[in-house]
């Protein structure tokens, strides 16, 4: 599985706030996760980029996670990341979804728990945080 990486607690972002996490992704990278939400068992959002890992190649599965199970998972068309990239992903949220903003890409997932604050941000995988930030 993926090793822990980054763990943000005891955060209060609110709806229309933005998190912004920069960093790279390893060159070997099979892929990497951004989740969002209460705490690791009750997440909003796990945006999780699939390099070639759970029998997905270059797909990003997004899915939420309730009392420790996952829900159903939600698989985007769009692949906008390579090998090595520094990106910066921005997570926002309303009462109805999560947007991941990207440079040159957007994903939207409903916010199955209407979670109304993410208290909750943690990085896993083959991605190298280099920055956070709060707006
Ligand atoms: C085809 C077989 C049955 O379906 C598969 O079932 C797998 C297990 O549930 C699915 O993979 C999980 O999908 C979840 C999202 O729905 C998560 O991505 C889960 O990995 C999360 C994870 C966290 N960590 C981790 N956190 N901290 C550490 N050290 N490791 N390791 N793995 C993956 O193991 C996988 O996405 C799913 N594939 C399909 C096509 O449905």
């Amino acid at each position: 599985s993926m090793e822990k990486g980054l763990v943000v607690t005891q955060l209060d972002v609110e709806a229309g706030e933005c998190i912004k996490v920069k960093g790279k992704i390893q060159s070997d990278a099979k892929g990497f996760a951004v989740n969002v939400g209460k705490d690791s068992n009750t997440l909003m959002l796990h945006f999780n980029p699939r390099f070639d890992c759970h029998g997905d190649v270059n797909t990003i599965v997004c899915n939420s996670k309730e009392d420790g199970v996952w829900g159903e998972e939600d698989r985007k068309a769009e692949f906008p990341f390579q090998h090595g990239d520094k990106i910066e992903i921005c997570i926002s949220f309303d009462e109805t979804e999560a947007t991941v903003k990207l440079p040159e890409a957007e994903f939207k997932f409903p916010n199955r728990l209407g979670m109304e604050k993410i208290e909750y941000l943690a990085v896993e995988g083959d991605f190298k945080v280099k920055a956070i930030k709060f707006s």
